[in-house]
């Protein structure tokens, strides 16, 4: 946990389930006292909203596309993360970097130690000491729901208009969850993988599990 906030953020493919679970998650940790803050990556603020919907919607090269959820995101930091996890707020945010790790890098193939600097540049933590070393802004816990991408196909098959992610191949969804479990490696006690390939009561009872254990609900 944060000196002050508590900062968890929801990880997976399309599909997996995510959004499925984040209200729910957000009433439990309100039961708790904490105001809750429930957001969204990219978005989150009325700019990110708007590279957002070119993101999704607009054909770009990697680089552009991994600038501008680069972009979005530290807009969303400035605005709306950094302020409250200052007040003490809890922040569930629906995807944050590890989704430019597993959708640029592992999707689309792009450089993990560019996205890496690019990473130290939007989220370092200004008021660390040199002595101390640059810390990033990271969510102290991400959820990542693991479900095959051919379940997550499944799942939502016909549900909405696919925007550029989604209707990518299911080896693009393969590779991104290659990149999921490549950052995970990199990084293990902040993750909890969600086993999402089990009925939704089942996965809420492992998200809470994962809350719980740590002594935040
Ligand atoms: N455990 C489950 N079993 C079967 N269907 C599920 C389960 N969890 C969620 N769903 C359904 O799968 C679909 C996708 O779920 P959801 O919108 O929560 O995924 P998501 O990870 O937020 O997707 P996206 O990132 O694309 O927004 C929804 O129709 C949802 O009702
Ligand atoms: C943060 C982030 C997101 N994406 C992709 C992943 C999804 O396909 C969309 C967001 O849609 P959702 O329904 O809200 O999940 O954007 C990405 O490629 N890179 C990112 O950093």
């Amino acid at each position: 946990m944060t000196a002050q906030g508590l900062f968890i953020s929801f990880e997976g493919i399309d599909g997996a389930g995510k959004s499925t679970h984040v209200e729910a998650l957000a009433e439990r940790v309100r039961g708790t006292g904490r105001t809750v803050v429930l957001t969204r990556e990219p978005g989150g603020t009325p700019l990110a909203e708007k590279l957002r919907s070119l993101a999704l919607h607009e054909a770009m090269d990697p680089l552009t596309e991994a600038l501008l959820m680069f972009a979005a995101r530290r807009d969303h930091l400035q605005q709306v993360i950094e302020p409250a996890l200052a007040r003490g707020d809890a922040v569930l945010c629906d995807r944050f970097t590890d989704a430019t790790f597993a959708y640029q890098g592992g999707g689309r193939g792009f450089d993990w130690q560019t996205l890496s600097t690019l990473e130290r540049m939007v989220q370092s933590l200004p008021s660390v000491s040199e002595a101390s070393g640059v810390k990033l802004r990271q969510p102290d816990l991400t959820l990542w729901f693991d479900l095959p991408p051919s379940t997550a196909a499944e799942r939502l098959a016909g549900a909405r208009l696919p925007d550029r992610f989604e209707s990518q191949p299911i080896t693009f969804f393969e590779a991104v969850r290659a990149g999921y479990e490549r950052r995970m490696s990199e990084d293990p006690s902040r993750f909890a993988r969600v086993d999402a390939n089990q009925s939704r009561e089942q996965v809420w009872q492992a998200v809470c599990q994962s809350v719980h254990s740590r002594g935040w609900i």
